[in-house]
């Protein structure tokens, strides 16, 4: 298979260079961040904590959610539980929109990641002005560089930065390079789009214990929840499973407490 990420990345890299000198300076100014890391870590202190994903479509899989609604779905992301949000503000790859983050944001008291694929520091900016609370670096997107000056956009505008890997390189890109203490193992290969829970089970026993780790991909039950826990792992990113059922709310408090 073509290495998807690098796809998405260039069509990134065009639509990034067509935005920039549209925006930013009519923009109101957006609410102070919420605390993206801080909301998290206070929930994973006494439990499971959920970044819950607004995800309409992604490359895998297609059309997940029909009657896509991101004001709705934050409603019930925070009535079932989630400590944050994730808004998939990518168009092309996802049928993403910044609107939709805007809107997730206003309907909920939640602090939200920006999800896209960051490939300039300028989009820290836009992130902020958006509302966003923080973004992704995807660590396997971007050289070493590229991904500390994101990162240090991303502080300069007040965001929290998820550090995503896959494998133990990145993971050691990433310690070695990066100031944030949020990393999110992806156990899906983005280039293949394999997903493996195991990853997360293997990386977890090399990660400093002032890193919050993150679990992303791939969990859809209680039980899935539960063998992460088991591997020290007890905050997760979710999407699809939520995203598929009627109703997320109790689709949400389902997945953080194995009943409802
Ligand atoms: O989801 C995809 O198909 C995908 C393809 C290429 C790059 C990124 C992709 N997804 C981003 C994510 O990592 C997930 O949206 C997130 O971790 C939630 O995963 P899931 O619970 O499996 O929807």
């Amino acid at each position: 298979m073509a290495d998807k990420l690098a796809e998405i990345c260039a069509t990134k890299r065009i639509e990034v260079a067509e935005r920039k000198p549209k925006r930013l300076s009519h923009w109101p100014a957006p609410s102070p961040p919420r605390g993206f890391e801080a909301a998290l870590r206070a929930k994973s202190a006494s439990g499971i904590a959920l970044i819950a994903e607004i995800k309409k479509a992604s490359p895998s899989k297609g059309l997940i959610r029909a009657d896509f609604d991101p004001a709705a779905h934050a409603i019930a992301y925070q009535a079932g539980g989630a400590a944050c949000l994730s808004v998939l503000t990518d168009a092309p790859y996802f049928q993403g929109h910044e609107d939709y983050l805007i809107a997730a944001r206003n309907a909920c008291d939640l602090p939200v990641i920006r999800k896209d694929f960051m490939v300039d520091p300028w989009q820290c900016a836009e992130a902020r002005q958006m509302g966003g609370d923080a973004i992704l670096i995807i660590v396997a997107a971007l050289d070493d560089v590229a991904m500390v000056e994101i990162e240090d956009a991303a502080f300069a505008q007040g965001l929290d930065v998820l550090v995503e890997v896959h494998d133990e390189a990145e993971l050691d890109r990433a310690l070695t390079h990066l100031k944030s203490k949020l990393v999110g193992v992806n156990n899906r290969n983005l280039k293949t789009f394999d997903v493996d829970l195991a990853t997360t089970e293997r990386l977890a026993k090399l990660v400093p214990a002032d890193i919050l780790l993150v679990c992303e991909s791939g969990i859809s039950t209680h039980a899935d929840c539960q063998r992460m826990a088991a591997a020290g792992v007890n905050t997760f990113l979710v999407g699809e499973s939520l995203m598929r059922n009627a109703d997320v709310q109790l689709a949400t408090q389902r997945l953080l407490t194995g009943h409802g």
